[in-house]
């Protein structure tokens, strides 16, 4: 049987305490599970409050952060497992991060076509220059840019949604399978923010890759998630199809985070999507 293309069981992750003497453990991540299957791309959100945990399971799918307790698996292998230089390479090409700033993701001294060509030859294995310009440009064009636009321009030549947009085409070029994006709007303008989450679209339904998506928005959250789950202090409170999720929300937690949204006048406009549009009744 195809093993799924992600397994999170039963996880956890518990730090020890901050200060010499402390013994307090704080437990970010408390026994958490989901799976996504790999043969049916899809949109996973992973929604929930400042501190509620997102980015702590984020880094251990990511494998930057090992579990305290259960285990992860990509393609059906225990990420633990995962040593030699060669195996992490061979993870990081399936598997691609999106930061929540794109101008941290550059270095503003370096001309940001220069990491499309270090994605192209380390996880693409692209040896001549030719090989790595076609990729690149290939993956540009996913985004809707090109390498004649890209090309020897740095950082602050670009607003934070072209940038955002260039970090996605890196995530692209070794043809991931799963990309992590923690928070990839939050510090785009809410003009750009929608040209961002319709690329993660177009990357589920014409690419195939299956996206965890990161937020504490639920308007962008409603709009593209396929399933979401809610958490709340390390927790899982709430989790399913994103529509019957956030249409009838059943855990408190849910419905405060409801009822923020729909109680600020004008949260939804912020995104730039029309609530009306979306989902009536939500109103
Ligand atoms: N390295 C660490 N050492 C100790 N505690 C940590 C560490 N990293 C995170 N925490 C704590 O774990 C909890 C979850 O943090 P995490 O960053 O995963 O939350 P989050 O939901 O991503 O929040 P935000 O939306 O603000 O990024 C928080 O209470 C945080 O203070």
């Amino acid at each position: 049987m195809k093993p799924n293309l992600l397994d999170v069981d039963n996880v956890s992750k518990t730090f020890a305490g901050r200060g010499l003497f402390s013994r307090r453990m704080k437990r970010a991540v408390r026994n958490v599970s989901f799976s996504l299957d790999a043969d049916r791309p899809e949109v996973f959100t992973i929604i929930g409050e400042s501190g509620s945990g997102k980015s702590t399971l984020a880094s251990m799918i990511l494998n930057t952060a090992r579990p305290t307790g259960g285990s992860i698996r990509f393609e059906g292998r225990d990420l633990a497992h995962i040593r030699s230089r060669r195996d992490r390479v061979a993870f990081m090409s399936r598997v691609q991060a999106i930061f929540q700033n794109p101008f941290d993701a550059f270095n503003p001294l370096k001309p940001v076509d220069r990491y499309l060509y270090t994605a192209a030859e380390v996880f693409s294995g692209c040896r001549t220059k030719e090989a790595r310009e076609t990729r690149v440009d290939d993956a540009l064009h996913k985004v809707g840019l090109s390498l004649a636009e890209v090309s020897g321009r740095f950082p602050h030549e670009m607003s934070g949604g072209q940038l955002q947009r260039i970090a996605i085409a890196r995530a692209l070029v070794s043809s991931p399978s799963l990309i992590v994006a923690d928070e990839p709007v939050s510090m785009i303008d809410a003009s750009l923010r929608m040209t961002v989450i319709n690329l993660f679209r177009m990357l589920r339904d014409d690419l195939g890759v299956s996206i965890i998506y990161i937020t504490h928005d639920l308007a962008t959250a409603y709009y593209i998630s396929d399933r979401l789950i809610i958490m709340q202090t390390g927790e899982v409170v709430e989790a399913g199809d994103a529509r019957q999720v956030l249409a009838a929300p059943r855990h408190p937690y849910s419905i405060r985070l409801r009822e923020a949204v729909l109680s600020v006048d004008g949260a939804w406009r912020g995104t730039g999507l029309d609530a009306e549009a979306i989902q009536p009744s939500l109103r």
